[in-house]
């Protein structure tokens, strides 16, 4: 039995929006050059914007999220110029308020830019997605009016709500809890040299998430010359001070790199990413540990990063905090492998672009699966799966999921694939590229 077909929330779903995930034939052998990384563009974007000089960004991400993201720069007065495949950006001395803020359902948009709002001549407005509207933002609201911003938010603790800029921030410290998001941590440091007085950022509460995108962030700041003290556990400091330009090459986007590395150990195939760096602050590079417990070859060699399916996909037992990013894809091999898997310390996937742990315990039950939410995670039996529709809840991580099953799952039809162009320009075409490549040939996105 396959899942009900599903009515978009407008009712339109019709089989023509239902992508058919293919199915592998063979072992997968290819190279797949993997666009920028969505985090480091998105952060890049914001120092770039609050510099005291122009900035080049070489081959940023461009993807819905980071095109929000660059207009928003734009609309709070920057100059950004498109040159070729680089980004230039001319920041002004004073950011422009009474302006709009699209979030659409980016994450590192409705939580970077509040603060930076601060620092205009005017209100900002802020508005996402339906969803977006659900997303966690009241800590970080809580901390701005802390540091005497005025939002209005209507009380609601969500978007939509206005930041009314008032061109400066005084800083000090600030106490907020974290535990929802790692982005409100990020955010605040973001503005923090921009503040007179610095800034330190204290996180009370259950443990921090996704602590690596947080010193993605404070690696960014030194960059661009912040001076950052991150020597005291859930404790930062920014010293007040002028950013500099950036001139940076944006490293691939590793979390995007997963269900193309998965392909490989689901299929026994081979699957190189070029440029995979030797050292970042990218969550995604935990694949590297993740695909070798699950039995894959992984070698980080000159040319990229080689996964190898060795026909073994063993379960495992895993705390994904670090890298929440990753769970979707996991979950799929882990329905796909030899043996269960417990996934923890992810209950903050639930604040995502939808309740991540509940859509992939409905979607992969749907399909015959057995998935069951734990209090901070999920526990997945393998099972014998079959076809059906699978529903994406407009999150680019679900449809990627999806396709990762239906390699080996004839006739999984994949909801609004287009979601994925939040964080990937051309998802079915890579994955389509990928499937028919030999070995000497070059995938590009
Ligand atoms: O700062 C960032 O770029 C991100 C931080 C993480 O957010 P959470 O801490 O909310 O999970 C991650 O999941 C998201 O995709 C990107
Ligand atoms: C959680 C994610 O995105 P966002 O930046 O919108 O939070 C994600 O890309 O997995």
């Amino acid at each position: 039995m396959s899942a009900p077909e599903p009515a978009a929330p407008d009712g339109s779903t019709t089989a023509e929006d239902l992508w058919p995930a293919p199915v592998a034939e063979g072992p997968v052998d290819a190279v797949v050059t993997v666009p920028g990384s969505k985090s480091l563009t998105n952060r890049y974007l914001v120092v770039a914007a609050l510099a005291a000089r122009d900035s080049r960004l070489r081959e940023p991400l461009r993807s819905r999220d980071t095109e929000l993201m660059a207009r928003a720069v734009h609309g709070l007065g920057v100059e950004v110029e498109d040159a070729g495949a680089d980004w230039i950006l001319r920041p002004q001395e004073v950011l422009r308020g009474d302006t709009d803020v699209d979030c659409g359902l980016a994450g590192t948009v409705m939580r970077f830019l509040p603060p930076v709002a601060a620092l205009a001549g005017g209100d900002v407005r802020f508005d996402g997605d339906p969803r977006a509207r659900e997303r966690p933002m009241a800590d970080l609201v809580g901390a701005l009016r802390d540091l005497g911003v005025e939002v209005d938010d209507g009380g609601r603790g969500t978007l939509p709500f206005t930041v009314r800029g008032r061109g400066g921030l005084r800083g000090g410290t600030v106490v907020l809890d974290a535990s929802r998001s790692s982005q409100f941590v990020s955010a605040l440091l973001l503005v923090g040299s921009r503040c007179e007085q610095g800034l330190t950022v204290r996180h009370e509460g259950p443990p921090l998430p996704s602590r690596p995108h947080v010193q993605m962030t404070v690696e960014v700041l030194r960059d661009v010359g912040a001076v950052v003290d991150d020597g005291t556990e859930g404790t930062w400091h920014v010293e007040p001070g002028e950013l500099g330009g950036l001139d940076v090459q944006v490293e691939p986007d590793l979390s995007n790199a997963a269900p193309f590395l998965a392909a490989a150990a689901v299929t026994g195939g081979d699957v190189l990413v070029p440029g995979w760096p030797q050292s970042t602050t990218q969550a995604g590079d935990l694949l590297r540990d993740v695909l070798d417990q699950m039995g894959a070859d992984v070698s980080l060699e000159r040319e990229g990063l080689r996964v190898q399916g060795t026909g073994d996909l063993y379960g495992l037992d895993l705390d994904l905090r670090e890298a929440g990013e990753l769970a979707p894809v996991v979950t799929a091999l882990a329905a796909l492998a030899d043996s269960p898997s417990q996934l923890r310390g992810i209950g903050h996937l639930r604040g995502h672009e939808t309740d991540r742990l509940a859509a992939l315990a409905a979607e992969i039950n749907g399909l015959g699966g057995d998935v069951t939410e734990t209090e901070d995670g999920l526990l997945v039996r393998p099972r014998a799966l079959h076809g059906g529709v699978f529903r994406t809840y407009a999150d680019h991580r679900m449809a990627t999921a999806a396709a990762v099953l239906g390699l080996r799952v004839p006739g999984v039809r994949v909801v609004d694939v287009a979601t994925t162009r939040k964080t990937l320009p051309d998802f079915p075409g890579m994955w389509g590229s990928m499937l028919t490549a030999r070995a000497s040939d070059t995938t590009r996105a």
